[in-house]
């Protein structure tokens, strides 16, 4: 699939491919196959996909971690491949695992973080100052980060990666593991980046929430390809008609052959004990829905109508409900 147009990307990705060797004897990994996407300046944009979509891998070759089999990737219009050294002076990158030195204060560490950038000792210092007062640390950044809570030792790693004001910005997964209050701190201070200071973000998640509320535009990833591109809005409006929900009290295959029978309802899938359809109408839809399934002797837990959410795009284009087991629920959000 191409990507959009977009006139001066900060972050392109062409025809991308990516193999790792499994050992012996074994067909490689094809971790991407030909992905392709384009970020605009001063935008949020998000990598959408599951655990071994390719997400990672993606953001390792853009951050010049890692080398691509085949196609191009650029940051602000560099070569990645032939220009690493002055893609990472441009770049900032929040892996996955936290970059700290736990037994260091956050002082120390960005403090440090500078030196290594080229700063002066002064500047690193005032930096250090700058960015723990930015992200609210200010009272503990004398304290060694392991007595830090998850949000605030998330918050570090990002201050680290700004340490010397890159203008883009990469963070695979940013807030995987912390509570609701921590994360949604974190999305504020995420979207401040890109308002405020003009900076590219490219973030990865598997959180549906997350893209919908943070990302300008998100390509959702599967099997190390993008199958869909757009803005959440964009991707949401492509699909017709309102998403019907069913939950049955317990797994029960009867459930598909019954819904079958109802004309009004289609693309229905049955994942455990949740059952999904589209429909366009669902006012009118959801009485044949309880009827058929009562007669098949199906119990119904649950039954709702929404509008499309980025689970029911993500369903459409990969044929699999997104595994939002550590993910909030986007179906009670979805206006
Ligand atoms: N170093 C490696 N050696 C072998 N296989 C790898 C390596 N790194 C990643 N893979 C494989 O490549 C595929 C893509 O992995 P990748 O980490 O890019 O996915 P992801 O979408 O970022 O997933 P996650 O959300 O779990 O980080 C997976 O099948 C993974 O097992």
């Amino acid at each position: 699939m191409g990507a959009a147009q977009v006139a001066d990307p900060a972050v392109e990705a062409v025809d991308l491919v990516k193999k790792y060797p499994a050992g012996r004897r074994k067909t490689p990994v094809a971790a991407l196959r030909g992905l392709t996407f384009a970020a605009a300046r001063g935008s949020v944009f998000g990598l959408l996909g599951p655990n071994g979509a390719g997400k990672s891998t993606a953001i390792k070759i853009l951050s010049t971690l890692s080398a691509a089999d085949a196609g191009t990737a650029r940051v602000a219009g560099i070569d990645v491949a032939k220009r690493p050294g002055r893609v990472r002076r441009t770049i900032g990158f929040v892996s996955q695992k936290p970059g700290t030195d736990p037994a260091s204060t956050a002082t120390e560490n960005l403090v440090l973080a500078g030196r290594l950038h080229g700063m002066s000792r002064r500047d690193a210092v005032a930096r250090a100052r700058e960015l723990v007062n930015r992200f609210g640390l200010a009272d503990a950044a004398d304290r060694p980060v392991r007595t830090y809570s998850g949000g605030m030792a998330r918050k570090l790693d990002v201050a680290l990666g700004l340490t010397h004001r890159p203008g883009v910005l990469f963070l695979d997964e940013p807030t995987t593991g912390l509570d609701p209050q921590a994360r949604s701190e974190l999305w504020a201070e995420i979207a401040r980046l890109a308002d405020e200071e003009d900076m590219t973000v490219l973030l990865t998640t598997h959180y549906l929430e997350e893209a919908d509320h943070l990302a300008d535009r998100l390509a959702i990833v599967d099997h190390g390809t993008v199958v869909a591109e757009g803005t959440p809005a964009e991707l949401k409006s492509g699909l017709r008609g309102d998403a019907v929900h069913v939950e049955l009290a317990r797994p029960d295959g009867r459930a598909l052959a019954a819904l079958r029978t109802v004309p009004e309802l289609r693309e229905i899938t049955l994942d455990g004990s949740t059952v999904r359809g589209r429909t366009d109408d669902g006012a009118r839809a959801l009485p044949p829905v309880l009827a058929a399934l009562d007669e098949a002797g199906v119990t119904v837990a649950s039954a709702t109508l929404a509008r499309p959410s980025l689970d029911d795009v993500y369903l459409r284009h990969t044929g699999r409900a997104l595994d939002s087991g550590a993910a909030p629920k986007t179906l009670e959000a979805a206006e």
